[in-house]
């Protein structure tokens, strides 16, 4: 029943921590669950402005020619400087950012070249550009022939900028074609017919991710490939270089921004900073203010569901010791606390016992005063603590000498008494004080000491020798008083 009771208390707070902890890791998971969803949120919209910049850059670079080619549309002759106000007007206030330069190129006829005639902004960087034949450079080539072709906009592959070093960063020209105003172009062949030439615009990738982002791009790294398959000789730029080195991303997508008959694949990833950045500090305060509140929780239930137990038996435990102190107080008042035997208050209570119950039925009891001879002279012989141990062996000795009812006390210092409370008469006292005086005469062994000692007592017989407990007990101490004077180590019974 106890155990099973000890059990319950267990299993309760052990049910109510389980139960907290489950309410504690079911908030976790939803804590980060929602923090996932914030971090993919967040990388999503990264993702889409990132491309969406780039597609939004491309589109004015477009519509840049476009006012270009409206220029050419607009007269017959357009002068260098008409283009390079042109061209100032158009950057002014604008978004043209990350651009490098802005160009026209003369279409001369076929197997004729096509050398750049007006470039602007006439910068020390973009001068020495004048006059190359750009139909010698293949990519930059089909570009202007499928601009022609078309009548939209087309892109180049990777190139390097004309007058930047072999080994330059990545570029890309777009290129629209001019016509002549007064031909048809609805048509390949009649565009072809009709060509006058190129307005096109040169960029390097790094320039334009630069305007777009600044310095870094917060959070996530920006891989940009010409094509539609990502290769390492493909790439045009990237954000991080040497990303791959860092842990594997939370999140990774891959993006196309198309052109007319190109692409660029966007391949774009988080970073640790951009991890970071959604800190996981909600999470982690409550798991852990969680599992300790648990097991408080558990603790409290349990200190709630065992407290009546423990009060019980703290009370019960306090209980026990009290009456154990009462008792060992009420010992120590009754007893005398060398031999352990009955002192004189204890003796007294019982010598009134008996006598009243030998008046009572009639009958005898027997009072004897026994005091030790010379003991004065073992403690000055031997020393205080022999002679404690001597009175301890005495008390024993004459103890044995008595029924389980008599009462050995011991009254004062080597004086005892002994109560007989059922006799038939003196003889069985002198019996009984013939046995005590034969056991202390035989030798003590103390300390690796012999001790030889002998004892005067003094006998009265109830009711014949004293009508109470005061007169018995003065007619037994005379009479041990008698047995001294007669030499010691005697028997006298009282008068
Ligand atoms: N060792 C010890 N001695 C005690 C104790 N109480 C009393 N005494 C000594 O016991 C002796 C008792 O002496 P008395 O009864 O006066 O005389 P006595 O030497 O026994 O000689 P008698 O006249 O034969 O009784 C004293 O010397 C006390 O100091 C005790 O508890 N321990």
């Amino acid at each position: 029943m106890k155990t099973l009771g000890q059990l319950r208390d267990l299993l309760l707070p052990i049910a109510v921590g389980l139960f907290t902890l489950t309410v504690v890791g079911w908030l976790w998971w939803h804590e980060r669950q929602s923090l996932d969803a914030n971090l993919r949120a967040d990388f999503d919209f990264s993702v889409r402005l990132a491309s969406t910049r780039i597609e939004q850059r491309v589109a004015n670079y477009e519509q840049m020619l476009r006012a270009a080619r409206g220029l050419f549309d607009a007269s017959d002759h357009v002068s260098r400087d008409n283009f390079s106000a042109f061209v100032d007007s158009l950057t002014q206030g604008a978004e043209f950012s990350g651009l490098q330069a802005f160009m026209y190129t003369r279409w001369q006829g076929e197997g004729k070249a096509a050398p750049i005639l007006y470039v602007a902004p006439d910068s020390a960087d973009n001068l020495p550009a004048l006059g190359y034949n750009l139909l010698d450079n293949p990519a930059r080539r089909s570009a202007m022939l499928l601009a022609r072709d078309s009548g939209e906009i087309a892109i180049t592959p990777r190139v390097k900028l004309l007058t930047d070093q072999p080994d330059g960063p990545a570029a890309v020209v777009i290129y629209l074609a001019v016509y002549d105003r007064n031909l048809p172009v609805d048509s390949p062949a009649a565009r072809q017919a009709a060509l006058r030439g190129w307005v096109h615009t040169a960029f390097r990738i790094r320039d334009l991710m630069a305007s777009l982002y600044g310095e870094g791009i917060p959070g996530v790294a920006i891989r940009i490939h010409d094509g539609a398959v990502a290769t390492p000789d493909n790439l045009l730029f990237e954000s991080h270089p040497g990303a791959d080195q860092l842990p594997p991303p939370r999140f990774s997508t891959t993006e196309y921004i198309s052109f007319p008959q190109h692409s660029w694949t966007l391949q774009i990833r988080t970073t640790p900073t951009f991890e970071e950045r959604h800190s996981r500090r909600s999470e982690h305060i409550i798991a852990v203010a969680g599992g300790c509140g648990s097991v408080l929780l558990g603790l409290f239930t349990w200190l709630l569901v065992t407290g009546r137990a423990r009060a019980h038996a703290r009370a019960q435990a306090m209980t026990r010791e009290l009456r154990e102190s009462e008792e060992r107080m009420r010992h120590m008042a009754q007893h005398d606390p060398l031999t352990q035997l009955p002192n004189r208050a204890l003796f007294s209570d019982r010598l009134r016992a008996a006598l009243a119950r030998a008046r009572r039925d009639r009958g005898s009891a027997g009072l004897m005063f026994v005091d030790l001879d010379h003991f004065k002279g073992v403690n000055d012989a031997c020393g205080h603590a022999v002679g404690d141990k001597l009175l301890v062996a005495a008390s024993a000795r004459m103890r044995d000498c008595l029924r389980e009812s008599d009462t050995l006390a011991r009254i004062g210092g080597d004086e005892f008494v002994v109560l007989l409370p059922r006799i038939d008469d003196r003889t069985d006292a002198e019996l009984v004080a013939g046995r005590i005086r034969a056991a202390l005469a035989q030798p003590f062994a103390i300390d690796g000491r012999e001790l030889s000692i002998s004892a005067s007592i003094g006998i009265g017989i109830f009711p014949e020798h004293g009508a109470d407990d005061v007169s018995l007990m003065k007619s037994a101490d005379d009479a041990m008083y008698r047995a001294k004077d007669i030499g010691r180590d005697q028997l006298v019974f009282a008068d």
